[in-house]
């Protein structure tokens, strides 16, 4: 809880007057006890009618005061609550921005998404309650106990006698509701990701009809966390009656103890009444207790999965920017791999073994392989999504990890296999890839990439909207739209992932002829021979082991494999 209390740091003087406001809020409730029991004493059993009017207004100004602190003190607590859970939502969701590949990996993206939403909004509201009624509810609780000792002493003992056991009850409970809730959250992990994949699959899920299955494992998770919420809500509820039974025990004893004083003579009618209201106030501020323990074990539990993200080692992301140096220019070497294998974190089974080639600038250089052979690893170890486990990558000429990551990255247009869009213009999602770029220069990377024709025919041209909830471009437009992203960068290394498997033969054709007219050097996974055929040199992975590298005609009487695959595409054009 301490990491992501720290956040409350910026507010604290809000948080301070909040408590001081409540502190004035409370003192003006507990004095009117007193008032009343000398309206009692003083006007009512002495039928003194001055004494009951002057008392009566004080209590009525005093009453007025406390629904005036209330008020202010409303608005400060909400204000530093919401600006702590601004600032934490901000800080972790800038942490999870800074994660390397092998970090992101580690956590479901449901769970993240749970932890920024609603494990913040537990802690921002426990927050609030506390500026507003939590530190109220113990303070209370002591305030009124001294306050029946001044009234009269003998009578407030007889209050405290269940005291020892409340606390140690208290105290296991909380523990053990703390635990419950981690479990609650992690149920809430679940039921996010199966709504989120179950969303996301929404056209398979409609063409495999099957909605009843999806239907049944969303029931699951939702079972599964009605159970826990209900499992840790109910140990939490036991709170209630066994502090009631236990405040009830202590009341009856003050009131017995108390008609025994006044008939007595030793006590008067004044004080057991004062008592009492003292012991009904602390009654009712353990009722808020109980509710705001249930809160706190919830927000501990939360605040817990906060600050494994928040205190998480930043890793690759930040370590390459402190160490990055000054890079030296060797123009010729665009890209070496010496020697690289890789083996992606927690598992064990190397997916690259050994692979050396260079690739010269300006240079377009086609990767081909079977599905599974280690493509797209090759590729993402460029940009440094990961380190090679063996062996170094140099960028012109230079280890990549002794380049400033940034730096490094800037100089990469990066086209993944899965085309993503925005939410957003057409035109924001090229200028997602270089947010200054002139309008000019979107319409010229759309040109390049083939899309300048399909964007202008829509109604809106660069305006339609796409991303979630837009107009669904085609996979091939999709896919156009990313190159564009890539190429209004102007990278010196292009890195395409399998990214015109959409297009057609005569669109590809165009696209290639157009990226001749930009320097970069391309390093382009291919599934097609004939894409492969227009690039100067091919790599040939065999289950992450380089199987071969050389222009067509040399593959064509060296190696046996690729033989075979322009063979079996050949096969497939003549069926065709
Ligand atoms: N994040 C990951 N964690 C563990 N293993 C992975 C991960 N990503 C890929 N792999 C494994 O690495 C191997 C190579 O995958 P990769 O995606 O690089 O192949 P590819 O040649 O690009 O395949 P395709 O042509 O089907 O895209 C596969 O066996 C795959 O299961």
């Amino acid at each position: 809880m301490k990491v992501v209390l720290g956040y409350l740091k910026p507010y604290k003087w809000y948080a301070i007057f909040a408590l001081v406001l409540m502190l004035a809020e409370l003192a003006a409730e507990l004095v009117q006890p007193l008032i009343i029991a000398k309206i009692i004493d003083d006007g009512i059993v002495l039928k003194d009618f001055h004494v009951i009017s002057l008392w009566g207004c004080i209590l009525l100004g005093i009453a007025f005061i406390a629904f005036t602190c209330g008020i202010i003190n409303t608005y400060y607590s909400s204000h530093a609550a919401q600006s702590f859970a601004f600032d934490l939502r901000n800080a972790l969701f800038s942490k999870i921005q800074s994660f390397s590949m092998a970090t992101y990996l580690k956590y479901p993206t449901s769970s993240l998404i749970t932890r920024l939403t609603n494990d913040v909004q537990q802690v921002q509201s426990i927050l609030f309650m506390s500026l507003r009624i939590m530190l109220r509810a113990p303070l209370s609780v002591v305030l009124s106990l001294m306050m029946a000792f001044f009234v009269n002493a003998k009578m407030a003992m007889m209050l405290m006698i269940g005291t020892p056991i409340l606390a140690l009850f208290l105290y296991v409970i909380v523990k053990k509701g703390s635990q419950l809730f981690s479990e609650v959250q992690r149920r809430m992990d679940k039921l996010n990701r199966a709504l989120q994949e179950s969303l996301q699959a929404i056209y398979l899920v409609k063409a495999f009809m099957r909605n009843a299955y999806e239907m049944e494992k969303f029931h699951r998770v939702a079972e599964d966390l009605k159970v826990d919420t209900m499992k840790a809500l109910r140990t939490m509820e036991l709170m209630m009656p066994v502090m009631t039974f236990v405040l009830n025990v202590s009341l009856l004893s003050a009131i017995w103890y108390g008609a025994r004083e006044i008939s007595m003579n030793q006590a008067q009618v004044g004080e057991l009444v004062a008592v009492v209201n003292y012991a009904l106030r602390i009654t009712g501020y353990f009722g808020m207790f109980a509710f705001i323990l249930n809160g706190f074990s919830r927000a501990k539990a939360s605040s817990e999965r906060m600050a494994e993200i928040l205190i998480m080692e930043e890793g690759l992301e930040r370590d390459c920017e402190r160490n990055g140096k000054s890079v030296s220019q060797d123009e010729n070497d665009m890209v070496r791999f010496n020697g690289v294998s890789f083996t992606y974190p927690n598992t064990d089974k190397p997916v690259l073994q050994n692979i050396t080639f260079e690739v010269k600038k300006g240079e377009k250089l086609a990767i081909m392989g079977a599905t599974g052979s280690g493509k797209s690893t090759l590729l993402s170890l460029i940009p440094r999504f990961y380190d090679p486990t063996e062996g170094a990558i140099e960028v012109r000429g230079k280890n990549i990890k002794d380049w400033p990551l940034k730096e490094l990255r800037s100089i990469i247009g990066y086209v993944p296999q899965k085309s993503l869009l925005f939410t957003g213009s057409i035109e924001d999602n090229v200028k997602w890839g270089r947010r200054e770029a002139a309008f000019d220069e979107v319409v010229a990377a759309t040109k390049m990439a083939q899309i300048h024709d399909t964007i202008s025919a829509f109604p809106e041209g660069y305006g339609t909207m796409v991303g979630q909830k837009g107009v669904n471009l085609s996979g091939g437009q999709k896919q156009r739209l990313s190159i564009a992203r890539a190429l209004i960068r102007k990278p010196q290394i292009l890195i395409l992932d399998d990214s015109t498997s959409a297009l057609d033969v005569k669109t590809e054709a165009a696209l290639w002829e157009a990226l001749k007219g930009t320097e970069a050097t391309m390093l382009v996974v291919t599934q097609k021979i004939h894409t492969a055929k227009g690039a100067d040199r091919i790599v040939l992975l065999d289950e992450g082991e380089m199987a071969a590298i050389g222009t067509h005609e040399e593959l064509m009487k060296t190696s046996r494999l690729y033989q075979q695959i322009v063979g079996s595409q050949e096969e497939q054009v003549g069926d065709e």
